[in-house]
């Protein structure tokens, strides 16, 4: 099965999955310099309802929070979408040291770790349909930068201890996924791809400009989770992260000059 080691890693994963070197491959460097300032981008709108977050889990490649997504009750609407797409999950990819972790680059910078919030587009009847669509999926990415502790992300911290290994999970509620936004939401947008198996071209990557905060200590606790399930060798979560991919000619646009 595929994974980020040096065997089965993002250099192998074109052995099953020939579109990893497909027209619109994510992640992608982002060079500012590049982006084209487009006027006629909305500004994003999240409207997130924190009863709809369901459980925290470890699938074995990140940790992710999954949320109830049969009704219009998290959605991201305006950007540069047309019509209403829900959030289905968030997780985060991170490396081994601060030097390293995102998934997207600014000129060639790498941040720490990256957020990805997951959504759908409703015109499909359900996140499997609308994943294996050009205009399916719209995912929100936010680079984490080291600085102040950040008191939303200790709550996913604090329940690390449930889901140390791969596929644990454990109910986790209330937490509202706009506390883990950064106040300026000015974006970077470009026509993409999952970042991991199946690589499928069904996303719309909205990229923020801005950072959230994160602490050294924080990040020690991402690596503190398991790539391997109960009873087997132990081996670290970490450099779950795919590097930039060739853009092929797609234009990224700018919603801020
Ligand atoms: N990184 S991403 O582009 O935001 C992204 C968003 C949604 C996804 O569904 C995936 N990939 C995925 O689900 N792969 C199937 C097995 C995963 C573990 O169950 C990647
Ligand atoms: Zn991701």
């Amino acid at each position: 099965a595929w994974g980020y080691a040096a065997d089965n890693g993002p250099e192998k994963w074109c052995d099953n999955f020939p579109i990893a070197n497909g027209p619109r491959q994510s992640p992608i460097d982002i060079l500012p310099g590049d982006a084209s300032f487009d006027g006629g981008l909305k500004p994003l709108s999240l409207k997130y309802d924190p009863s709809t977050c369901l459980d925290i889990l470890n699938n074995g490649h990140s940790f992710q929070v999954t949320f109830v997504d049969d009704a219009d009750s998290s959605t991201l609407t305006n950007g540069p979408i047309t019509g209403t797409y829900r959030l289905k999950q968030f997780h985060f990819h991170w490396g081994a040291s601060d030097d390293k972790g995102s998934e997207h680059t600014v000129s060639g910078t790498k941040y720490p770790a990256e957020l990805h919030l997951v959504h759908w587009n409703t015109k499909y009847p359900s996140f499997g349909d609308a994943a294996s669509k050009p205009d399916g999926l719209a995912v929100v990415g936010v680079f984490l930068k080291i600085g102040d502790k950040n008191d939303s992300l200790q709550k996913l911290l604090d329940a690390f201890s449930g889901i140390k290994t791969k596929g644990k999970q454990t109910t986790f509620s209330g937490f509202d996924p706009a506390t883990l936004l950064p106040g300026c939401l000015d974006y970077w947008t470009y026509d993409g791809s999952l970042t991991t198996p199946p690589l499928l071209e069904s996303v719309t990557w909205i990229v923020c400009k801005e950072p959230i905060s994160v602490s050294s200590d924080q990040m020690a606790k991402f690596r503190s989770l398991l790539f391997s399930a109960e009873g087997e060798a132990e081996c670290c979560m970490v450099d779950n992260y795919r590097p930039p991919q060739p853009l092929k000619g797609r234009p990224v646009r700018s919603s801020f000059k």
